[in-house]
């Protein structure tokens, strides 16, 4: 008990350091920005790239976001706070290799133009569970620190004490109630009571979704659904469509077109070297060829059986729903043309 007291206090303090809620200029600044349409900042291209982007453009477009699914109107969303939780939680993401600010954009951009224009899912899930997913995206990897769940667990850190399962996205789950408690940043503040507590708990399922463990315990039935038609009446159908939605979101760069599938995998290999190192240098352990920068020649490979092992499957099953999807697995499938091919030349 007291090791457990122990530990929240610790990352307590320790995130404390980080979660200062933005400054107040930087919400009145966004607050002033005229924000572009969603047409003009391209934010129903599947083909989407934040690259050419500065953080104020990210956080227009998420203002964006909100706009055109009319999530601000329906629940009363006071406009600057909503410009102060966005800066919070883009404050919130550290400065790592992958993990950071820019992934979680790319992760609610994904997850927008795939409810808003080619599925019209914003149906199906209706306005709480839109509200929850946009919130989800934008938050699933808040406070990352570069390093996995496996990481947490041999380093023994105050995280891993917190939670033995899901560590990280338990945290980042953690870290998005914290944001959206905090003074200035209550973009949920004008929602009742239930509504409040049915996007609380979407949001948690949605969060802990992203851990790729979760994934591999419910894709079975998953697929089971879309083999069967099954309807999207039933919750728990509902739940496991809004779980495989984040996965596809936060996958999404594997679908993308080759020069940024290939800048980004260079992003997730970098990041995952650098916590080898530390499990080589600091843990006395040898990392799994993941990430471990000596066997770098087998990562083209490693990218084939990552595709083959978890993303195709996830991306058919979601061309098999719904057409408009079906370039997203075109896509995977060049991709991993690609790989093999770059796997040849070593
Ligand atoms: C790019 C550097 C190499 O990246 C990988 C290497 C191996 C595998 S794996 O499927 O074989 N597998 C996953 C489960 N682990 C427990 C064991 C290893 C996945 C990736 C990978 N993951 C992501 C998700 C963050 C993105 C991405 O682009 N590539
Ligand atoms: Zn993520």
């Amino acid at each position: 008990k007291a090791v457990v007291a122990m530990a929240k206090q610790s990352v307590t303090l320790e995130v404390l350091s980080y979660h200062a809620s933005a400054s107040l200029d930087e919400a009145h600044r966004l607050k002033s920005y005229v924000v572009p349409s969603s047409k003009k900042l391209r934010l129903l291209d599947f083909t989407f790239d934040d690259i050419h982007m500065s953080d104020d453009e990210t956080l227009k477009a998420c203002l964006r976001m909100f706009m055109d699914l009319d999530l601000i109107e329906r629940f009363h969303i006071d406009y600057e706070v909503l410009c102060r939780w966005l800066s919070s939680v883009k404050k919130n993401y550290r400065n790592v290799t992958y993990h950071n600010w820019r992934h979680a954009f790319n992760v609610a951009q994904m997850m927008f133009s795939i409810i808003s224009q080619a599925t019209q899912w914003w149906k199906v899930f209706g306005d709480i569970e839109c509200l929850a997913l946009v919130i989800a995206c934008l938050c699933h990897d808040l406070d990352h620190r570069g390093t996995n769940n496996s990481f947490q667990i041999k380093a023994s850190s105050p995280l891993a004490q917190l939670y033995s399962t899901s560590t990280m996205e338990h945290h980042h789950f953690d870290q998005c109630i914290m944001i959206l408690n905090s003074p200035g940043n209550q973009i949920l503040g004008n929602l009742s009571s239930e509504e409040y507590s049915r996007v609380v708990k979407v949001l948690e399922d949605a969060i802990l979704s992203t851990d790729l463990a979760v994934y591999f315990r419910k894709r079975g039935s998953f697929f089971n659904v879309v083999r069967t038609h099954d309807n999207w009446v039933h919750e728990d159908n509902r739940e496991l469509l809004r779980g495989m939605t984040m996965t596809v979101c936060d996958l999404a760069a594997i679908t993308k077109p080759w020069e940024i599938e290939k800048r980004v995998a260079d992003l997730v290999s970098s990041e995952f070297f650098e916590q080898g190192d530390i499990e080589r240098e600091e843990l006395n352990i040898t990392p799994i060829d993941m990430m471990n920068r000596e066997k770098e020649d087998q990562l083209p490979l490693m990218q084939v059986a990552f595709i083959d092992s978890i993303c195709l499957p996830i991306y058919e099953a979601f061309a098999d729903l719904s057409p408009t999807l079906k370039p997203l697995v075109d896509r995977v499938r060049e991709n991993k043309m690609h790989w093999l091919e770059l796997s040849e030349v070593n």
